[in-house]
């Protein structure tokens, strides 16, 4: 279903789990920072929303998109306690392909982290055409993906811990 059909932050329709038995990290790339950061104040509002200790989640930078499967990696093998890793970016086309490969390497590189901790690595990264696209789903009109990150990483850290 494409964003333009449903809004990123309406979780009405679902049971969304308690956080409180649950450990997060948040990392945010800096480019396009203004994005980045509503994403952030999402997913970190999201998570105490739902239950989320503040000592429990662990939030660090990165310098862009890409460094964000490094960012994944290190935080998991640091801290074994993690029960999911929120990776937040936003990446618009410009002149050039360097889109494209940012975006193939994020979406392979954060998936395959995941499978290699067998920890959830949620892709919480716009992939956008421009940037009033980005506003849009970074508080506006859409709603925030970051929103839509933390209830995921919350579900998934569910089913790590029951299945
Ligand atoms: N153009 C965007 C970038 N580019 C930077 C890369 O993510 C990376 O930091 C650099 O190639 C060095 O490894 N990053 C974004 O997050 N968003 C962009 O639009
Ligand atoms: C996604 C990018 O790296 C891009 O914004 C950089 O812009 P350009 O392709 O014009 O160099």
């Amino acid at each position: 279903m494409a964003t333009q059909l449903k809004n990123l932050s309406d979780f009405s329709h679902t049971t969304v789990p308690d956080g409180s038995p649950y450990k997060f990290a948040i990392a945010v790339a800096e480019w396009n920072a203004e994005i980045t950061g509503s994403l952030y104040n999402g997913a970190l509002q999201t998570l105490l929303k739902h239950g989320v200790k503040a000592e429990n989640i662990i939030s660090v930078p990165v310098p862009g998109s890409f460094e964000l499967t490094a960012a994944a990696e290190i935080l998991l093998q640091k801290h074994k306690d993690l029960d999911a890793v929120i990776c937040l970016g936003c990446v618009i086309q410009g002149e050039t392909r360097h889109f494209d490969f940012i975006c193939d390497a994020v979406a392979n590189g954060v998936s395959n982290v995941g499978i290699k901790h067998s920890k959830a690595v949620i892709f919480g990264v716009l992939t956008t055409d421009n940037q009033q696209q980005a506003i849009d789903r970074a508080g506006g009109k859409h709603g925030n993906k970051g929103d839509e990150a933390a209830i995921t990483a919350l579900k998934m850290a569910e089913l790590t811990a029951t299945v």
